[in-house]
């Protein structure tokens, strides 16, 4: 199998607290991998490690051939991310406040209108950034990740605080991008239908472990095994969840 990004035995531990405990994904390149995990599950945190922000514990990970920690810099060059609700200078229009990670980024101007096109927001590229609506602020977010169409893009729950319609327009654009220009999408959510609709992978997380990992067809034949219909996926995430968090508390009470 052709992956892009591995992960083995990712660990973060915070003093005595384990937010991400060994967890092994398995990314394959053009593909949209949903990471799906409930509040505090360590979406963010494993995210985070990806990107460098914060330092693993134990396990390494390797992206597109370059092994971290030894190949660092080449690896964030290659990434393009959205991580928590992306802050921008609400006096500058969204077309400078692209501008300016373009320049940190050393690209050049024809990206900004690129990634500006990309998420459609062309037409409001001069518009001051706090006049934008929080679907387009999330856009923006999006346009500052897929500046330079970077090869791997990993967004941490982009849809987040958007109405319905948004919701629909950010998951159209997130789904378009491999085809656009055959790049590899890891994005979290913490519902289940977010994520079916655009994934083609799946790896589920709670408390810091992944509890499961495949393909969506995997996931359905799983829901079948279980006795839960096939197009009903956010009751067979709730119960793996479910049934884990059982098994914490009866494994807690020893
Ligand atoms: N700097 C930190 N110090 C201590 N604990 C932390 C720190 N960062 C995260 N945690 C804890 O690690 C766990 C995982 O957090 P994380 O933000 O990765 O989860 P998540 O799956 O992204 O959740 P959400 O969907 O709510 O964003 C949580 O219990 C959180 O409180």
């Amino acid at each position: 199998m052709d992956y892009i990004m591995t992960t083995e035995q990712l660990t973060k531990k915070y003093k005595n607290f384990t937010s991400v405990n060994n967890v092994s994904l398995h990314i394959r390149k053009g593909s949209i991998y949903g990471f799906l995990g409930p509040n505090g599950a360590g979406k963010s945190t494993t995210m985070k490690m990806l990107l460098g922000l914060t330092a693993p514990t134990k396990g390494n990970f390797t992206i597109d051939n370059k092994q971290f920690p030894a190949d660092r810099i080449s690896i964030l060059k290659e990434i393009g991310s959205f991580i928590e609700a992306p802050s921008f200078y609400a006096n500058l229009t969204g077309r400078e406040n692209l501008d300016i990670i373009r320049r940190i980024l050393d690209l050049s101007k024809t990206d900004v209108e690129d990634a500006l096109d990309l998420v459609g927001l062309t037409e409001f590229g001069d518009r001051l950034a706090k006049k934008y609506s929080l679907g387009m602020k999330q856009r923006l977010g999006l346009a500052g990740a897929l500046l330079g169409r970077p090869p791997i893009l990993i967004l941490d729950e982009p849809t987040n605080g958007l109405d319905p319609s948004g919701i629909h327009e950010i998951r159209n654009l997130v789904k378009s991008l491999p085809s656009l220009y055959n790049c590899t999408v890891l994005i979290s959510s913490h519902m289940l239908s977010e994520i079916e609709l655009i994934a083609d992978d799946i790896g589920i997380l709670n408390h810091g472990r992944l509890l499961f990992e495949g393909s969506m067809n995997d996931l359905r034949q799983y829901a079948l095994q279980s006795g839960f219909t096939a197009d009903n996926l956010e009751d067979v995430f709730l119960s793996i969840v479910e049934k884990d968090n059982t098994e914490r508390k009866r494994r807690a009470r020893l």
